[in-house]
């Protein structure tokens, strides 16, 4: 199940083929951690393609593994940094959903450089999410959560954000529960203005 670039790339062909007859078919989620939530979506929408992105090596391992032994044939899965894997891998439009749950948030001031959701990798996302499509960022970090609002003037986006319960039982997710949290920052990213790289 984990795949190399070469592979990507022809799947991405075959993606791009595939995107002109239903664009709506792919799903990509930035840091999938111990792929709860991959895995659960995958399991749900079978007619659906996924792309699960992460940078350690050890989860990626783990995550492929589980997925093979779900017998989940719509499961890719990506090491790699988010940055390049949307750079070199994605096409332009072909990305139905992108989805972050509990990003890292970076908190402390000299590695606010290291926070992924920069203004320029949201005009990225943009590039590769089809018009209409949305981008969902999930976040405990109320500063992360206002820094990445402050990113996304000029980006093509049109912007949603609220607090929600907690829904997407993840490792992270329930970390924050064990802690008492209550509810969560969501920010949807709803593209509604095609930005060109
Ligand atoms: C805080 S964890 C959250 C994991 C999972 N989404 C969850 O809710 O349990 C963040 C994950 O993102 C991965 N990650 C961080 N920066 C990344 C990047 N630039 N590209 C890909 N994965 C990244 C980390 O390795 C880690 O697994």
């Amino acid at each position: 199940m984990l795949i190399d670039t070469r592979d990507l790339l022809s799947d991405k062909e075959n993606m791009t083929e595939d995107n002109q007859h239903d664009a709506r078919e792919i799903e990509v989620e930035i840091g999938f951690g111990n792929g709860d939530y991959l895995i659960r979506r995958a399991s749900e929408c079978p007619e659906k393609m996924f792309i699960g992105i992460e940078k350690k090596t050890s989860l990626v391992t783990k995550v492929s593994k589980k997925a093979e032994s779900l017998n989940l044939s719509n499961i890719r899965i990506l090491q790699s940094c988010a940055e390049e894997a949307f750079s070199d891998h994605f096409s332009t439009a072909s990305i139905s959903r992108v989805y972050a749950l509990f990003p890292d948030p970076w908190p402390k001031k000299k590695h606010i450089k290291n926070r992924l959701f920069s203004s320029p990798y949201l005009r990225l996302l943009n590039n590769r999410l089809l018009l209409g499509s949305e981008a969902m960022i999930v976040t405990d970090s109320e500063a992360y959560h206002r820094w990445i609002l402050k990113q996304t003037p000029d980006t093509g986006f049109d912007v949603q954000n609220d607090t929600i319960p907690p829904q997407f039982d993840t490792k992270f997710e329930r970390k924050w529960v064990e802690q008492e949290f209550k509810s969560f920052f969501r920010i949807i990213l709803r593209k509604i203005e095609h930005i060109d790289t």
